[in-house]
């Protein structure tokens, strides 16, 4: 079978964290995330937000593997500042740079500028880059099931608690969605997005919304882009959102972010 973008992703990933780990130590990296600034929470923040109206993690997105480059002047601490003046509750920073030209630094840059919690958005396979999200000041890491074990996703979300952030746990269908209730998570993204063909659907969220437990956080995921799909999402459960490329394409983000969460659905 021919290898998904998952699976290459997976593949630098791997060879990546290695190298990081032979160049900036373990013990290096603990030490850089003990001071780091203290945690800002992520899911109590998106609840409080989503009781009266929407919560939103408003990605920081320069390219993707699916739409090349998205944003041509690219500044992270810009961009949050106006998506924190512009309404949102929460920032997701990309910070893979092969496929989505992101850095570590945009992580901390972006957060820096602005009062929000911050989401580490990359692929996390193991402990040392959990740590190192905090030593770049994250308040939340992202756990993708489709690229995880059961046993994988257990210990990076007891790695991430351990040193006090949130967990995103995605998960694109069914079996992910079952796998993923049996952390102790209680934040589900549901990505509208396949990550192994790009195809998209708002019809993911609302398959999988039905029959959540009452205590899950819903996150619905990619491919949102006008305030007739957040009310569609709304419908079905989800008033949380994590949007990236049709805010990253405005000329005025901080606008395109007001207008969006502007009339939220009762
Ligand atoms: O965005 C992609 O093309 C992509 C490809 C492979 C793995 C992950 C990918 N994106 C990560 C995301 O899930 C999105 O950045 C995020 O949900 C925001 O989506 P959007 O609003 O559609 O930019």
């Amino acid at each position: 079978m021919t290898d998904t973008i998952l699976d290459r992703i997976k593949a630098y990933k791997l060879t990546e964290i290695a190298s990081d780990k032979a160049t900036m130590p373990l013990s290096l990296i603990e030490e850089a995330a003990k001071n780091a600034d203290p945690v800002r929470p992520f899911a109590e923040a998106l609840r409080r937000a989503q009781s009266t109206g929407y919560g939103l993690i408003a990605e920081v997105k320069k390219a993707s593997p699916s739409k090349g480059l998205i944003r041509i002047d690219f500044d992270p601490a810009t961009l949050a500042a106006a998506y924190e003046r512009g309404g949102a509750t929460c920032l997701s920073v990309l910070t893979d740079m092969p496929s989505f030209k992101g850095a570590k630094p945009y992580l901390t840059q972006a957060r820096k500028a602005t009062r929000l919690p911050a989401l580490r958005k990359d692929f996390m396979y193991d402990p040392y880059q959990v740590i190192e999200a905090r030593s770049l000041h994250a308040d939340c890491i992202l756990l993708i099931m489709a690229t995880l074990s059961d046993e994988q996703a257990a210990e990076l979300e007891a790695c991430a608690t351990e040193w006090g952030m949130d967990v995103l746990v995605e998960v694109h269908d069914r079996e992910e969605l079952d796998r993923a209730l049996t952390l102790k998570s209680r934040m589900i993204g549901v990505n509208n997005r396949n990550l192994k063909t790009f195809e998209t659907s708002l019809d993911v969220t609302k398959e999988l919304a039905e029959g959540l437990p009452e205590d899950i956080l819903l996150v619905s995921e990619s491919g949102l882009s006008t305030p007739a799909d957040l009310a569609e999402m709304a419908r079905f459960g989800a008033r949380s959102f994590l949007i990236g490329e049709s805010l990253m394409r405005q000329d005025n983000v901080e606008a395109a972010t007001a207008q969006l969460l502007a009339d939220p659905v009762a």
